[in-house]
């Protein structure tokens, strides 16, 4: 049963003059993206385009393409560990032969360049501690690396969606985001699965990092570990996307400037400042781009984190279908919880009790005039070029 959910709004952020880091600008991208993969039905009602480079802050992008796409995953044995040709468990991965340089974000501020743990990241929310099913396997089964990412989008919702899987008993998934294909690459394969929880055979070994899908690196080092690995990813509107991320940051430095201050270069002409890593970020198709060159779209799943909030049993359906596993989880297990304001789950994985995500999720929005992003239309073209991409109209215009 959908769940519309109420939301309380506090006041506008104190104006201040200390100036929040915004991202390098990347260099000018190369040609579009390989075509997308076969099948499925696209349910996007009109025709479409939408391309421009993200550092030029065109409004009016130029024209691409169509392209036909599906999001329906491969599946996979629930018994059988999946063969993959391309997949090293990494149990004899050597240490990579060169250090690399540190991962180009995409979009990123300053607290990601400098590697700065998110508050996620500090946070005790994160469920790393074993339960009791985790400590009675604990000592049983192999670490493997995961054979499916959450790889965003920050703020998406990825927490959500990461503690509601790790209900499924088929699903073992690392706590803390391990940040290995971005910023610690150079550790090597062996490194990053030593990060992961053991396994049985036939269970999924997962893990999320959002900055992943705004990384220019990732997919290639994804791909080469292994090119059948499953990638999800959860988006929102990235309006409210941004406001979420600002919101963040504002929790974190309260003195950094309003969001319409730092959404606008020029506040008359309606120039946007993409170079700001909260709105980059939001340009969701360009990023796809990246990712197509690598992986065909049928291994990639996009979760809807609007419907993550207000069907959550409906949108792990489908992730559930999409890594091959028995659709355990469903409207049984979560409950709406009023003070939250969030769908929460009636019992945590491992535990017999309720369990909602921490306070740096949900947190209050300060107002914000949408209309200050909005009023420039900037998404909308790249909104409407990623639905043609994934096949799905997320419904954000
Ligand atoms: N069930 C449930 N409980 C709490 N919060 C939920 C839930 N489902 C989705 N969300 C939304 O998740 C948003 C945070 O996204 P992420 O977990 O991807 O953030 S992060 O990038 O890992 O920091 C977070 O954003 P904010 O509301 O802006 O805090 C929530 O809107």
């Amino acid at each position: 049963m959908p769940w519309s959910r109420p939301r309380a709004a506090h006041g506008a952020a104190p104006e201040w003059r200390q100036i929040l880091p915004r991202c390098p600008r990347p260099a000018p991208t190369a040609a579009a993206a390989a075509p997308a993969g076969e099948g499925g039905s696209s349910r996007c009602s009109s025709p479409c385009s939408a391309s421009g480079s993200i550092c030029s802050c065109t409004l009016a992008p130029a024209p691409a393409p169509p392209r036909r796409a599906a999001a329906a995953g491969l599946r996979v044995s629930r018994r059988t560990r999946p063969a993959s040709p391309g997949h090293s468990s990494g149990r004899d991965a050597p240490r990579l032969p060169f250090r690399t340089q540190p991962a180009t974000p995409l979009a990123s501020g300053k607290e990601m360049a400098e590697g700065a743990a998110s508050p996620e990241e500090q946070s005790p929310e994160v469920p790393d501690s074993p339960s009791p099913i985790s400590s009675f396997f604990s000592g049983s089964g192999s670490k493997q690396l995961p054979q499916a990412i959450i790889i965003g989008v920050k703020k998406g919702g990825t927490r959500a969606l990461l503690e509601f899987l790790r209900v499924h008993p088929d699903v073992r998934a690392v706590g803390a985001e391990p940040h290995f294909f971005d910023r610690s690459y150079d550790k090597g394969l062996a490194w990053y699965r030593d990060l992961m929880p053991r396994t049985l055979d036939g269970q999924i070994t997962m893990e999320k990092t959002p900055s992943y899908f705004v990384t220019r690196e990732a997919p290639a080092r994804i791909s080469a570990m292994s090119k059948d690995t499953k990638l999800i990813v959860v988006v929102r509107d990235p309006v409210t996307r941004a406001i979420s991320d600002y919101t963040q940051t504002l929790s974190k430095r309260p003195d950094i400037p309003t969001f319409e201050s730092l959404t606008f270069k020029n506040r008359t002409t309606g120039l946007i400042d993409t170079s700001w890593s909260a709105i980059q970020i939001g340009i969701y198709a360009k990023h796809l781009e990246h990712w197509l060159r690598h992986f065909p779209i049928r291994q990639m799943l996009f979760v809807s984190g609007e419907r993550l909030i207000s069907d959550p049993a409906g949108e792990l359906g489908r992730v559930q279908d999409f890594l091959g596993l028995k659709r355990i989880i469903t409207d049984k297990h979560f409950y709406f919880n009023k003070t939250k304001g969030f769908p929460c789950l009636k019992k945590a994985e491992g535990s017999s009790r309720p369990h909602c995500l921490g306070k740096t999720k949900g947190r209050t929005h300060p107002e914000i005039d949408r209309e200050v992003v909005r009023a420039a239309e900037f998404y909308r073209p790249f909104n409407l070029k990623f639905y043609q991409m994934t096949g799905h109209d997320f419904g954000w215009d």
